[in-house]
């Protein structure tokens, strides 16, 4: 997807909502799991409660490694399911040597067809490139993360500045921000306005609303830019407001919470 296809959605929704499918088989609503496949049948549900308000989807790949073959298959389903206008993230946090990112790269981009997969910084240019490669797919490099471990090295001094700005100074000359976006957790916005100095131009990805507690409004008051520049994620908030079966009706209203308060910023 180009950056343009995603803001003109931005536009027509009144939204900059990313929802997580963190899809654990222990939290889905129990009447779920008589269903031939339950990870999916959940998945699609909430798509369909929530695709009105959100303009993109992440699943976290984690969650459906650990369930194994039958994981990967409620993962194809659950990216094929997605309507072809919504912006769909991998969140897979890869990176490694060159000719083993170009496989991860094939894995999410040909195989799985996601728009865009999360990739760790630390290992440098050659473990970044290969993700860059492909047309109108894009990376979104970690930047300052949303957990208490993000402080450990993250915002260390490296030839005088912290870390997490060396890390976007440089990997934004890798590529555009047509192709590079960067995570910047929502507990931190008070890194933003040096971030916009940084990268005035490129999205962001915004995780850590809802269930980590992270600031909605100061992240909109000093992250956005003409384009809107942020994809604003909830997961938890979302996908369990309910642990019953009104869980559909309990996404759907979670979702259209934060897309009013998004669209009172646009
Ligand atoms: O890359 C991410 O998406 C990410 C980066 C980060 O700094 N913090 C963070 O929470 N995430 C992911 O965003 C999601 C947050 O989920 P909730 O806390 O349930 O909204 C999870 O899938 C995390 O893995």
């Amino acid at each position: 997807m180009t950056k343009e296809a995603l803001f003109e959605q931005i536009q027509q929704k009144q939204s900059f909502l990313c929802v997580g499918l963190d899809t654990d088989i222990k939290k889905i609503p129990t009447h779920l799991l008589d269903t031939e496949d339950p990870i999916f049948e959940f998945n699609k549900q909430i798509i369909d409660a929530t695709k009105e308000f959100a303009v993109a989807y992440k699943p976290n790949i984690a969650f459906y490694e650990a369930m194994g073959a039958a994981g990967w298959a409620s993962l194809e389903k659950t990216v094929n399911y997605i309507p072809k206008d919504i912006f769909t993230i991998a969140d897979a946090k890869r990176g490694d040597i060159g000719n083993t990112s170009s496989l991860y790269a094939r894995a999410f981009f040909d195989n799985m067809n996601f728009d865009s997969v999360t990739v760790a910084p630390y290992m440098g240019s050659d473990s970044v490139k290969p993700f860059l490669e492909f047309k109108d797919k894009w990376v979104i490099l970690l930047g300052v993360t949303s957990n208490e471990g993000g402080k450990d090295f993250q915002f260390l001094k490296a030839d005088g500045k912290p870390l997490y700005q060396q890390v976007m100074e440089t990997s934004s000359r890798w590529g555009s921000d047509q192709n590079m976006m960067y995570v910047v957790g929502a507990t931190r916005p008070e890194y933003l306005k040096d971030i916009r100095r940084i990268i005035p131009n490129h999205f962001l990805l915004v995780p850590g609303v809802g269930a980590q507690g992270g600031d909605l409004k100061a992240v909109c008051e000093n992250g956005m830019n003409d384009q809107c520049g942020l994809l604003i994620n909830s997961t938890r908030g979302i996908i369990y407001a309910s642990s019953g079966k009104d869980f559909v009706e309990a996404a759907h209203q979670e979702a259209r919470k934060l897309q009013t308060e998004m669209a009172s910023f646009l």
